[in-house]
C-alpha cells in the first residue's frame, strides 16, 4: 500500500517525488502525533496557508546576504505586518500558535518580542500578583510595552547566589534602589535589552535592613515610552555580534541608584511590606520559575531545531547522486549508503524522542505553575526541576551533534550558508549554555540522583518519587528479543550502577576526610555521566509510551522502525558501561548491531515522509538547499547570482589594490 505524502506537487524534482510515493503512512497523520494533537497540526498547517497569501512576508532578500543592522530592520517590519494581521492568522494569546507564526515568518536568528514572549510574559504570570497582573499583564500582552528577562551579568550567570545587581528598600520613600556596584555587575547578553525592549524582568539581590535575600524579580521600566530614550540612572546598549542569533540584540544594562516603587517587587509568593518586614516564599526556589519553563521547552524547541536540519540532509541526501553500487548505468542517491543513513537515521529518531519529551515537559510546567498559583502546591518543583535539568543539557547535546553530522551529510553544499545549516548549528548550540550551562544543569540532576540513591541505602525506597523507582531494581538476566522493555531494563541497570558508584565515590572522599563540596567536585565527572544515563533512559522510556499510545497502524508502525532504531543506537552507545559490569555479553553486543542495521534498511524508503511529515514550509526552512522542490543545482545557481559581490563584475579592491600591485610587481 502507498500513502500519499502531502507534499507532492508537479514538477518537483521526481527523485523527491519517488521517494514520497513509497512512504508507507500519511504525513497529515504523523504531524498529529508530533504536534501533539490533530488540532494542533490542522491549525499550522492553515496559519502556513494564510501567511502564504501575504505578500510582504514572502521572498525577502537572503538572510546571509544580510548586515546585523538589517537583520533586526527587517524583523521589526515582519512583526509590524503580522500585528497588522494578528488576529486573523492566529487565535489570540495561544502560545504555541504565536510560536509557530513567529518562527515561520521571522525565523530563528532572534526578534524584539522573542524573550518578551518566552519569559517576559510567562515570569509575570508566574511571579506577579493580581494586582500587579492587571497592571502590566494586559498591557505586555497586547504589545503595548517589550520586555525581556534580565538575569546574567557579566561576572556571574551560573551562581545566581552570587549576582551583584542590588535592590536596596527605602523605607522612607518606599522604593527600591537599583544599583550596579561594579563593572561585572553589569547584565550582558539578556535577548532584546540592548535596543529593542522599553521593559525588563530585573534579577536583583534584595537587600532590606542591611540584610541580603537573594536575587528576587523586579519589574523595570528602562526607556520612555514615547522617545525610547534611556530613562536617566540607566546606562543600556548592544552587547555586538554573536556566533549566530544576530536579528537579535543581546544587551547590557546598569543602574546608577535607580529608584522603582514598592509595587515592582513580583508579589504573588513573596512580599515587602512598606515597613520593610519581609514574607517568605513557600518555596526557596520559586524565584526561579521562568527558567523552569523555558527549560521545560527546550526538549521541543532543540528536537525542532535539529529536525530542520535533518529535513534539509534527508531531502539533499535523496536527490544527490553520487557513485555506484550495483547498477553502474546510474549513479546512486547517497541516501543509499550505510554510512549515510548511519549518520543520519539515528537524528531522526533523537528528534521524534525529543520532541514527545517535550510535549510531556511542558504539559508538567503548565501543571506545576496551576498548582502553585490556585492551590500554592509545590510539591512538584524539585522533580520538575530535576528531569528539566537533566533533560536540557542532554538534548541540547546531542541535538548539537546531529546538526552538525547533518551539515557532513550535505558533503561541501552543507557548508554553504545556502543550507542555512551552520545557522541553525550556531542558534541550537547556544541552548547548551543558556538556561544553566550544561555541566552546571546535570550536577543539579546529580543532587536528586544522590539523594534518591541515600534514600535507598538508608533503607527508605518507599520514600523514592516514580521516576526514581529503578534505582531499587535487581539485577536480572534479559534477553533481548523479547522487545523494548527488555532494553529499558538494561538500560536501568547500567544507569542505576552508575548512580550508585558515583554516589559511593562521593562518599568514600567524605569519609576520608573532604567536605561534601570538595568530594562533590572530585566526583563531578562520575556525577555528570550518572545524570546523562538518567536523563537517556527517561527520553528513552517517553519514547516507548509515546508509540504504545499511538492508534493509527501505518504511523505506528513506521516510528516503531524508529524506535526500534533509537533502542539499539542508545544501547550501542552506552555498551561499555554495561560491558565492564558485565550486564552485557558480547554475544548481545553483536545481536545489537544486526538489529540496528536492520532498522537503517527499514527506514530507508520512510526517510524523506518522516521528515516531510514536520510540515515546516520553505519560508520556514530558509535553505536553499533542503527546499521542498528538491531542484537543488538551479536553487543554488541562483542564490549565487544574488550574492552582493556578484553585482558587478570587477570589484573596487581589485582596481584599488589588485591591479596596481600585479602592474607594480617586482617579484
Ligand atoms: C532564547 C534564550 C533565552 C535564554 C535565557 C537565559 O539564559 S535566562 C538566564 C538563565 N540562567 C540560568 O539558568 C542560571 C543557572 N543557574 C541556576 O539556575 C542556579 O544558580 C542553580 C540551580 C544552578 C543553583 O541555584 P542555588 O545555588 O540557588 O541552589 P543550590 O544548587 O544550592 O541547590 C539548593 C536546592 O535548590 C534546588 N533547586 C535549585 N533550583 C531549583 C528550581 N528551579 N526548582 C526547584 N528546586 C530547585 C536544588 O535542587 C537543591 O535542592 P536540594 O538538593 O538541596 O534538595
Ligand atoms: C544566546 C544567549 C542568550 C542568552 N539570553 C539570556 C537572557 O535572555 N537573559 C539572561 O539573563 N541571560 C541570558 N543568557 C546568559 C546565559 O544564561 C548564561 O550565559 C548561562 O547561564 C551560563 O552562565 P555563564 O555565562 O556564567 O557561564 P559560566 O558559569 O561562567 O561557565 C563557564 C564554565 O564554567 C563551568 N562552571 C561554572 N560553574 C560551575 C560549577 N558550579 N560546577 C562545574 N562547572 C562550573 C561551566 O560548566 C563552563 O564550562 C544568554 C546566553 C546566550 C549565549
Amino acid at each position: 500500500m502507498s500513502f500519499l505524502n502531502k507534499e507532492i506537487c508537479d514538477g518537483d524534482n521526481p527523485d523527491l517525488t519517488e521517494e514520497r510515493r513509497t512512504a508507507t503512512f500519511d504525513t497529515d497523520r504523523m504531524a498529529q502525533v508530533i504536534y501533539g494533537s490533530e488540532k494542533f497540526a490542522a491549525r499550522r498547517r492553515q496559519i502556513t496557508k494564510s501567511i502564504s497569501r501575504i505578500p510582504a512576508l514572502q521572498d525577502t532578500k537572503p538572510l546571509a546576504f544580510m548586515t546585523r543592522e538589517e537583520k533586526i530592520t527587517e524583523a521589526c517590519r515582519e512583526l509590524d505586518v503580522l500585528s497588522d494581521h494578528w488576529e486573523q492568522l492566529i487565535y489570540v494569546n495561544d502560545e504555541e500558535e504565536a510560536l509557530h507564526l513567529h518562527r515561520e515568518v521571522i525565523g530563528m536568528e532572534g526578534h524584539p518580542f522573542a524573550l518578551h514572549e518566552t519569559m517576559f510574559i510567562p515570569t509575570l504570570v508566574s511571579q506577579a500578583s493580581d494586582e500587579q497582573q492587571e497592571k502590566w499583564l494586559g498591557r505586555a500582552r497586547k504589545r503595548e510595552i517589550i520586555g525581556c528577562y534580565a538575569q546574567t551579568e557579566l561576572g556571574h550567570g551560573s551562581n545566581l547566589r552570587k549576582l551583584e545587581t542590588t535592590a536596596t528598600y527605602s523605607p522612607s520613600t518606599q522604593e527600591f534602589i537599583l544599583h550596579t556596584p561594579t563593572i561585572t555587575a553589569l547584565k550582558w547578553w539578556p535577548g532584546a535589552l540592548g535596543k529593542s525592549s522599553n521593559y525588563a524582568i530585573v534579577m536583583a539581590d534584595l537587600v532590606i535592613k542591611n540584610k541580603s535575600y537573594g536575587p528576587h524579580p523586579f519589574i523595570v521600566q528602562l526607556r520612555d515610552e514615547k522617545t525610547h530614550q534611556p530613562l536617566p540612572g540607566i546606562t543600556v546598549g548592544d552587547i555586538g555580534p554573536k556566533m549566530a542569533f544576530n536579528g537579535a540584540d543581546n544587551g547590557f544594562l546598569g543602574f546608577d541608584h535607580f529608584r522603582i516603587p514598592r509595587g515592582n517587587l513580583l508579589m504573588r509568593h513573596n512580599r515587602v511590606e512598606p515597613d520593610g518586614s519581609y514574607l517568605k516564599p513557600p518555596h526557596a526556589k520559586i524565584g526561579y520559575s521562568s527558567m523552569v519553563k523555558v527549560r521545560s521547552r527546550m526538549a521541543m524547541d532543540q528536537g525542532l531545531f535539529m529536525a530542520q536540519a535533518l529535513v534539509i540532509a534527508v531531502r539533499y541526501s535523496a536527490v544527490r547522486r553520487q557513485g555506484f553500487l550495483e547498477d553502474k548505468s546510474q549513479e546512486v542517491k547517497v541516501l543509499d549508503y550505510q554510512t549515510q543513513q548511519h549518520r543520519l537515521f539515528p537524528s531522526i529518531a533523537r528528534v521524534y524522542a525529543f520532541i514527545f519529551c517535550g510535549l510531556e515537559t511542558i504539559q508538567l510546567y503548565e501543571k506545576l505553575i496551576l498548582d502553585v498559583n490556585k492551590n500554592g502546591d509545590t510539591s512538584g518543583m524539585a522533580d520538575l526541576h530535576s528531569l528539566t535539568s537533566g533533560l536540557k543539557s542532554v538534548v541540547t547535546h546531542f541535538t548539537g551533534q546531529g546538526i552538525e553530522q547533518a551539515r557532513m551529510a550535505c558533503g561541501g553544499h552543507g557548508y554553504s550558508m545556502a543550507s542555512y545549516i551552520s545557522e541553525i548549528y550556531g542558534v541550537a548550540v547556544a541552548g547548551c549554555t543558556y538556561e544553566g550551562e550544561n555541566m552546571v544543569m546535570l550536577l543539579q540532576c546529580a543532587r536528586a540522583l544522590v539523594k534518591a540513591v541515600e534514600l535507598v541505602e538508608e533503607g527508605h525506597p518507599e520514600k523514592l518519587s516514580p521516576m526514581m523507582a529503578y534505582l531499587t531494581k535487581p539485577s536480572v538476566t534479559v534477553d533481548l528479543t523479547v522487545g523494548p522493555e527488555a532494553y529499558v531494563k538494561i538500560f536501568q541497570l547500567i544507569a542505576k550502577k552508575q548512580a550508585f558508584k558515583a554516589t559511593e565515590q562521593l562518599h568514600k572522599f567524605m569519609v576520608a576526610g573532604d567536605s561534601r563540596d570538595v568530594a562533590w567536585n572530585k566526583s563531578a565527572v562520575e556525577l555528570t555521566k550518572a545524570s546523562r544515563l538518567h536523563t537517556r533512559l527517561y527520553i528513552l522510556k517517553t519514547f516507548i509510551r509515546r508509540v504504545e499510545s499511538i492508534t493509527d497502524i501505518s504511523v505506528k508502525a513506521a516510528l516503531t522502525d524508529l524506535l526500534n532504531l533509537h533502542l539499539n543506537y542508545e544501547l550501542l552507545d552506552v555498551a561499555s558501561y554495561a560491558l565492564a559490569d558485565g550486564i552485557m555479553s558480547s554475544t548481545q553486543m553483536d545481536f545489537i548491531k544486526n538489529q540496528l542495521y536492520s532498522s537503517l534498511e527499514k527506514i530507508r524508503p520512510n526517510a524523506v515522509s518522516l521528515m516531510d511529515s514536520f510540515q515546516f514550509s520553505d519560508l520556514q526552512l530558509r535553505s536553499v538547499l533542503g527546499r521542498r522542490d528538491g531542484h537543488v543545482y538551479q536553487n543554488l545557481f541562483e542564490w549565487a547570482k544574488s550574492s552582493p559581490l556578484n553585482q558587478s563584475e570587477v570589484l573596487p579592491s581589485v582596481t584599488q589594490y589588485l591591479k596596481p600591485m600585479m602592474e607594480k610587481s617586482k617579484l
